[in-house]
Protein backbone atom coordinates (compact mmCIF):
# COMPACT_ATOMS: atom_id res chain seq x y z
CA UNK A 1 0.00 0.00 0.00
CA UNK A 2 1.24 3.67 -1.19
CA UNK A 3 1.49 6.32 1.66
CA UNK A 4 -0.08 8.70 -1.04
CA UNK A 5 -3.22 5.54 -0.87
CA UNK A 6 -3.25 5.15 2.66
CA UNK A 7 -3.67 8.72 3.52
CA UNK A 8 -6.12 9.64 0.33
CA UNK A 9 -10.08 9.98 2.69
CA UNK A 10 -11.69 8.50 -0.27
CA UNK A 11 -9.91 5.40 -0.40
CA UNK A 12 -10.24 4.78 3.56
CA UNK A 13 -13.73 5.62 3.54
CA UNK A 14 -14.30 2.90 0.50
CA UNK A 15 -12.46 0.37 2.62
CA UNK A 16 -14.25 1.43 6.18
CA UNK A 17 -17.82 1.33 4.46
CA UNK A 18 -16.61 -2.59 2.56
CA UNK A 19 -15.21 -3.42 5.94
CA UNK A 20 -18.39 -2.89 7.78
CA UNK A 21 -20.86 -4.29 4.97
CA UNK A 22 -18.38 -7.57 5.16
CA UNK A 23 -19.12 -7.47 8.97
CA UNK A 24 -22.02 -7.22 8.16
CA UNK A 25 -22.88 -9.91 6.28
CA UNK A 26 -20.89 -12.20 8.73
CA UNK A 27 -23.09 -10.85 11.61
CA UNK A 28 -25.95 -11.83 9.71
CA UNK A 29 -25.09 -15.23 8.38
CA UNK A 30 -23.91 -16.18 12.35
CA UNK A 31 -27.27 -15.34 13.43
CA UNK A 32 -28.92 -17.24 10.82
CA UNK A 33 -26.90 -20.46 11.81
CA UNK A 34 -27.49 -19.50 15.96
CA UNK A 35 -31.42 -19.55 15.25
CA UNK A 36 -30.98 -22.74 13.20
CA UNK A 37 -31.29 -25.57 15.23
CA UNK A 38 -32.40 -28.26 12.33
CA UNK A 39 -29.17 -30.19 11.36
CA UNK A 40 -30.40 -31.07 7.47
CA UNK A 41 -31.28 -27.41 7.65
CA UNK A 42 -27.76 -26.18 8.59
CA UNK A 43 -26.23 -28.16 5.83
CA UNK A 44 -28.43 -26.27 3.29
CA UNK A 45 -27.47 -23.08 4.55
CA UNK A 46 -24.38 -23.28 5.27
CA UNK A 47 -23.80 -24.65 1.48
CA UNK A 48 -25.91 -21.52 0.44
CA UNK A 49 -23.43 -19.32 2.40
CA UNK A 50 -20.19 -20.70 1.11
CA UNK A 51 -21.90 -20.54 -2.41
CA UNK A 52 -22.41 -17.13 -1.67
CA UNK A 53 -18.92 -16.51 -0.37
CA UNK A 54 -17.80 -17.87 -3.97
CA UNK A 55 -19.78 -15.36 -5.94
CA UNK A 56 -18.45 -12.63 -4.42
CA UNK A 57 -14.99 -13.97 -4.83
CA UNK A 58 -15.63 -14.25 -8.29
CA UNK A 59 -16.88 -11.21 -8.76
CA UNK A 60 -13.79 -9.51 -6.55
CA UNK A 61 -11.04 -11.32 -8.94
CA UNK A 62 -13.01 -10.49 -12.21
CA UNK A 63 -13.87 -13.44 -13.09
CA UNK A 64 -17.03 -12.78 -15.41
CA UNK A 65 -17.89 -16.22 -16.84
CA UNK A 66 -17.53 -18.16 -13.36
CA UNK A 67 -19.16 -14.65 -11.61
CA UNK A 68 -22.36 -15.19 -13.86
CA UNK A 69 -22.61 -19.23 -13.34
CA UNK A 70 -22.29 -18.76 -9.10
CA UNK A 71 -24.71 -16.12 -9.39
CA UNK A 72 -27.14 -17.97 -11.34
CA UNK A 73 -26.45 -20.55 -9.19
CA UNK A 74 -27.10 -18.61 -5.85
CA UNK A 75 -30.51 -17.49 -7.75
CA UNK A 76 -31.80 -20.69 -8.26
CA UNK A 77 -30.70 -22.25 -4.57
CA UNK A 78 -32.41 -19.29 -3.28
CA UNK A 79 -35.80 -20.03 -5.22
CA UNK A 80 -35.44 -23.84 -4.13
CA UNK A 81 -34.38 -22.89 -0.54
CA UNK A 82 -37.87 -20.90 -0.28
CA UNK A 83 -40.08 -24.13 -1.50
CA UNK A 84 -38.04 -26.51 0.28
CA UNK A 85 -38.30 -24.53 3.73
CA UNK A 86 -41.41 -22.45 3.16
CA UNK A 87 -43.23 -23.31 6.81
CA UNK A 88 -39.81 -22.47 8.60
CA UNK A 89 -40.01 -18.89 5.99
CA UNK A 90 -43.44 -18.57 7.30
CA UNK A 91 -42.80 -18.89 10.93
CA UNK A 92 -39.88 -16.69 10.48
CA UNK A 93 -41.93 -13.97 8.76
CA UNK A 94 -44.66 -14.22 10.98
CA UNK A 95 -42.55 -14.04 14.28
CA UNK A 96 -40.19 -10.95 12.68
CA UNK A 97 -43.80 -9.40 12.35
CA UNK A 98 -45.03 -9.47 15.71
CA UNK A 99 -42.01 -8.31 17.14
CA UNK A 100 -40.77 -11.68 18.90
CA UNK A 101 -36.93 -11.52 17.92
CA UNK A 102 -35.90 -12.90 20.78
CA UNK A 103 -37.82 -15.96 20.40
CA UNK A 104 -36.54 -16.86 17.23
CA UNK A 105 -33.34 -17.74 19.30
CA UNK A 106 -35.35 -20.05 21.62
CA UNK A 107 -36.77 -22.21 18.75
CA UNK A 108 -33.58 -24.05 18.24
CA UNK A 109 -33.85 -24.90 22.72
CA UNK A 110 -36.83 -26.72 22.39
CA UNK A 111 -36.69 -30.01 24.56
CA UNK A 112 -39.04 -32.76 25.20
CA UNK A 113 -41.93 -31.20 26.02
CA UNK A 114 -42.70 -32.51 29.43
CA UNK A 115 -46.28 -32.02 30.67
CA UNK A 116 -48.47 -33.90 33.16
CA UNK A 117 -45.36 -36.81 33.57
CA UNK A 118 -45.22 -37.83 30.08
CA UNK A 119 -41.53 -38.89 30.30
CA UNK A 120 -42.93 -40.82 33.55
CA UNK A 121 -45.63 -42.72 31.18
CA UNK A 122 -43.50 -43.32 28.68
CA UNK A 123 -40.94 -44.67 30.92
CA UNK A 124 -42.92 -46.52 32.93
CA UNK A 125 -44.62 -48.29 29.50
CA UNK A 126 -41.03 -48.91 27.86
CA UNK A 127 -40.48 -50.76 31.48
CA UNK A 128 -43.38 -52.82 31.59
CA UNK A 129 -42.99 -53.46 27.65
CA UNK A 130 -39.36 -54.65 28.08
CA UNK A 131 -40.01 -57.14 31.05
CA UNK A 132 -42.74 -59.02 28.39
CA UNK A 133 -40.39 -58.87 25.64
CA UNK A 134 -42.93 -56.70 23.11
CA UNK A 135 -41.23 -55.12 20.65
CA UNK A 136 -41.41 -51.24 20.25
CA UNK A 137 -40.23 -48.33 18.16
CA UNK A 138 -41.22 -44.90 20.10
CA UNK A 139 -40.54 -41.54 18.70
CA UNK A 140 -40.40 -38.20 20.23
CA UNK A 141 -40.62 -35.22 18.89
CA UNK A 142 -38.04 -32.55 20.37
CA UNK A 143 -39.70 -29.11 19.65
CA UNK A 144 -40.90 -28.50 16.31
CA UNK A 145 -42.79 -31.03 14.26
CA UNK A 146 -41.09 -33.44 11.60
CA UNK A 147 -42.02 -33.08 8.31
CA UNK A 148 -44.37 -36.16 7.00
CA UNK A 149 -42.19 -36.76 4.24
CA UNK A 150 -39.00 -38.00 6.42
CA UNK A 151 -41.20 -40.62 7.13
CA UNK A 152 -41.37 -43.51 4.80
CA UNK A 153 -45.02 -44.17 5.57
CA UNK A 154 -46.74 -42.02 8.14
CA UNK A 155 -49.21 -43.82 9.75
CA UNK A 156 -52.62 -43.96 11.44
CA UNK A 157 -53.69 -40.25 12.71
CA UNK A 158 -54.49 -40.69 16.87
CA UNK A 159 -53.81 -37.69 18.32
CA UNK A 160 -54.51 -39.37 22.19
CA UNK A 161 -53.49 -38.53 25.48
CA UNK A 162 -50.22 -40.42 26.25
CA UNK A 163 -50.51 -42.83 28.83
CA UNK A 164 -48.90 -46.24 29.74
CA UNK A 165 -51.53 -48.05 29.21
CA UNK A 166 -52.41 -46.46 25.69
CA UNK A 167 -48.46 -47.55 24.60
CA UNK A 168 -48.51 -50.95 26.21
CA UNK A 169 -51.74 -51.57 23.89
CA UNK A 170 -50.53 -50.31 20.83
CA UNK A 171 -47.31 -52.10 20.66
CA UNK A 172 -49.54 -56.34 21.73
CA UNK A 173 -48.87 -58.00 18.45
CA UNK A 174 -52.43 -59.18 17.74
CA UNK A 175 -53.14 -55.58 17.62
CA UNK A 176 -53.62 -53.76 14.03
CA UNK A 177 -50.86 -50.79 14.52
CA UNK A 178 -48.43 -52.98 16.41
CA UNK A 179 -45.98 -52.60 13.71
CA UNK A 180 -44.12 -49.43 13.22
CA UNK A 181 -43.52 -46.88 15.23
CA UNK A 182 -45.54 -44.52 17.79
CA UNK A 183 -44.88 -40.54 17.62
CA UNK A 184 -44.98 -38.36 20.10
CA UNK A 185 -45.50 -35.17 19.90
CA UNK A 186 -46.31 -32.45 22.01
CA UNK A 187 -47.53 -35.11 24.19
CA UNK A 188 -49.66 -36.39 22.62
CA UNK A 189 -49.72 -39.90 20.72
CA UNK A 190 -49.84 -38.23 17.30
CA UNK A 191 -49.96 -41.69 14.95
CA UNK A 192 -49.22 -45.02 15.40
CA UNK A 193 -48.07 -47.70 12.64
CA UNK A 194 -45.52 -45.10 11.35
CA UNK A 195 -42.65 -47.07 9.13
CA UNK A 196 -39.04 -45.02 9.17
CA UNK A 197 -36.17 -44.71 6.75
CA UNK A 198 -34.08 -47.39 7.72
CA UNK A 199 -29.96 -46.32 8.40
CA UNK A 200 -27.68 -47.42 6.30
CA UNK A 201 -25.39 -48.53 8.70
CA UNK A 202 -25.34 -52.07 11.13
CA UNK A 203 -24.75 -51.12 14.59
CA UNK A 204 -24.37 -55.00 15.79
CA UNK A 205 -25.77 -58.22 13.71
CA UNK A 206 -27.91 -58.78 16.21
CA UNK A 207 -29.92 -55.82 15.70
CA UNK A 208 -32.39 -56.04 13.12
CA UNK A 209 -34.19 -53.07 11.17
CA UNK A 210 -36.48 -51.94 14.28
CA UNK A 211 -32.93 -50.81 15.33
CA UNK A 212 -31.95 -49.67 11.95
CA UNK A 213 -35.08 -47.78 11.70
CA UNK A 214 -34.45 -45.65 14.66
CA UNK A 215 -30.96 -45.26 13.45
CA UNK A 216 -32.37 -43.70 10.41
CA UNK A 217 -34.86 -41.20 11.71
CA UNK A 218 -32.42 -39.88 13.84
CA UNK A 219 -29.74 -39.46 11.03
CA UNK A 220 -32.19 -38.15 8.99
CA UNK A 221 -34.09 -35.94 11.92
CA UNK A 222 -32.14 -34.29 14.67
CA UNK A 223 -34.69 -32.97 16.46
CA UNK A 224 -36.40 -36.11 17.73
CA UNK A 225 -34.86 -38.96 19.91
CA UNK A 226 -36.40 -42.94 19.32
CA UNK A 227 -37.19 -45.54 21.65
CA UNK A 228 -36.35 -48.99 20.66
CA UNK A 229 -37.34 -52.28 23.22
CA UNK A 230 -36.36 -55.78 21.11
CA UNK A 231 -39.18 -57.90 20.99
CA UNK A 232 -36.28 -60.52 21.34
CA UNK A 233 -34.34 -59.59 24.42
CA UNK A 234 -36.69 -57.14 25.45
CA UNK A 235 -33.33 -54.25 26.09
CA UNK A 236 -34.31 -50.63 25.73
CA UNK A 237 -32.16 -48.41 23.41
CA UNK A 238 -32.25 -44.60 22.57
CA UNK A 239 -31.47 -43.37 19.55
CA UNK A 240 -30.34 -40.41 18.90
CA UNK A 241 -28.75 -38.15 15.90
CA UNK A 242 -28.08 -41.90 14.47
CA UNK A 243 -26.26 -43.38 17.34
CA UNK A 244 -27.73 -46.53 20.00
CA UNK A 245 -27.47 -46.27 22.86
CA UNK A 246 -27.76 -49.38 24.85
CA UNK A 247 -28.74 -51.45 26.59
CA UNK A 248 -30.58 -49.40 29.14
CA UNK A 249 -32.18 -49.57 32.33
CA UNK A 250 -35.85 -47.65 32.36
CA UNK A 251 -34.46 -45.46 35.11
CA UNK A 252 -31.39 -44.33 32.58
CA UNK A 253 -33.41 -43.87 29.90
CA UNK A 254 -35.44 -41.77 31.89
CA UNK A 255 -32.49 -39.80 32.84
CA UNK A 256 -31.70 -39.45 28.92
CA UNK A 257 -35.05 -38.05 28.43
CA UNK A 258 -35.12 -35.59 31.26
CA UNK A 259 -31.79 -34.36 30.06
CA UNK A 260 -33.13 -33.81 26.75
CA UNK A 261 -36.25 -31.97 28.17
CA UNK A 262 -37.44 -28.53 28.71
CA UNK A 263 -36.38 -28.42 32.28
CA UNK A 264 -40.27 -27.74 33.26
CA UNK A 265 -43.48 -26.68 31.72
CA UNK A 266 -44.78 -26.46 28.75
CA UNK A 267 -42.55 -24.58 26.46
CA UNK A 268 -45.51 -22.09 25.22
CA UNK A 269 -45.80 -20.70 28.92
CA UNK A 270 -41.40 -20.12 28.88
CA UNK A 271 -41.31 -16.67 29.28
CA UNK A 272 -39.31 -15.37 26.02
CA UNK A 273 -35.43 -16.06 26.36
CA UNK A 274 -33.26 -13.29 27.95
CA UNK A 275 -30.56 -11.01 26.84
CA UNK A 276 -27.89 -12.18 29.15
CA UNK A 277 -28.76 -15.98 28.16
CA UNK A 278 -28.77 -14.95 24.45
CA UNK A 279 -25.12 -13.19 25.42
CA UNK A 280 -24.04 -16.69 26.74
CA UNK A 281 -25.13 -18.93 23.88
CA UNK A 282 -23.84 -16.23 21.35
CA UNK A 283 -20.54 -15.94 23.53
CA UNK A 284 -20.34 -19.89 23.37
CA UNK A 285 -20.82 -20.34 20.02
CA UNK A 286 -18.46 -17.71 18.95
CA UNK A 287 -15.40 -19.74 18.31
CA UNK A 288 -16.83 -22.45 16.43
CA UNK A 289 -18.70 -20.12 13.68
CA UNK A 290 -16.12 -20.07 11.18
CA UNK A 291 -15.55 -23.98 11.50
CA UNK A 292 -19.32 -24.31 10.98
CA UNK A 293 -19.39 -22.10 7.59
CA UNK A 294 -15.77 -23.60 6.44
CA UNK A 295 -16.00 -27.29 7.37
CA UNK A 296 -19.60 -28.52 6.47
CA UNK A 297 -18.14 -31.16 4.57
CA UNK A 298 -16.06 -32.87 6.65
CA UNK A 299 -18.50 -32.63 9.34
CA UNK A 300 -21.93 -34.29 6.80
CA UNK A 301 -18.85 -36.78 6.11
CA UNK A 302 -18.24 -37.59 9.70
CA UNK A 303 -21.68 -38.69 10.72
CA UNK A 304 -22.33 -40.51 7.36
CA UNK A 305 -19.49 -42.87 8.41
N1 LIG B 1 -38.78 -49.21 8.85
C1 LIG B 1 -39.48 -49.51 9.93
N2 LIG B 1 -40.24 -48.58 10.52
C2 LIG B 1 -40.94 -48.87 11.62
N3 LIG B 1 -40.96 -50.08 12.21
C3 LIG B 1 -40.22 -51.05 11.66
C4 LIG B 1 -39.43 -50.82 10.51
N4 LIG B 1 -38.80 -51.96 10.18
C5 LIG B 1 -39.17 -52.86 11.11
N5 LIG B 1 -40.02 -52.34 12.01
C6 LIG B 1 -40.64 -53.00 13.15
O1 LIG B 1 -39.71 -53.96 13.63
C7 LIG B 1 -40.25 -55.27 13.51
C8 LIG B 1 -39.21 -56.22 13.02
O2 LIG B 1 -38.15 -56.20 13.86
P1 LIG B 1 -36.79 -57.02 13.59
O3 LIG B 1 -36.89 -58.33 14.28
O4 LIG B 1 -36.42 -57.02 12.15
O5 LIG B 1 -35.83 -55.99 14.26
P2 LIG B 1 -34.83 -56.08 15.46
O6 LIG B 1 -34.07 -54.80 15.43
O7 LIG B 1 -34.06 -57.38 15.41
O8 LIG B 1 -35.77 -56.07 16.73
P3 LIG B 1 -36.10 -57.20 17.80
O9 LIG B 1 -34.91 -57.26 18.70
O10 LIG B 1 -37.32 -56.67 18.42
O11 LIG B 1 -36.32 -58.49 17.03
C9 LIG B 1 -41.38 -55.16 12.52
O12 LIG B 1 -42.38 -56.12 12.80
C10 LIG B 1 -41.88 -53.74 12.69
O13 LIG B 1 -42.84 -53.67 13.72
Amino acid sequence: MSSGQSQDPAWLESWLVNSIDIGLVFAVAYIVLVIIGERRTLWMVRGFIVLMLATAISNWANLRLLYIALNSLVTGSAVAMAVILQSEFRQFLEKLGRGEVLQLFAASRKGIPETDGVIDQIVEAVKELSQNRTGALIIIEIGSPIDERDFSVPGVRLNAEVSRELLQTIFQPKTLLHDGAVLIRASRVAAAGVILPLSERIASRQLGTRHRAAMGITEKVAKCVCIVVSEETGSISLADKGVLNRPLTSSKLKELLEARSFVAGDDRTKPPISIDTLKRRIGLKRWSFISQVFRFRSSASREKK
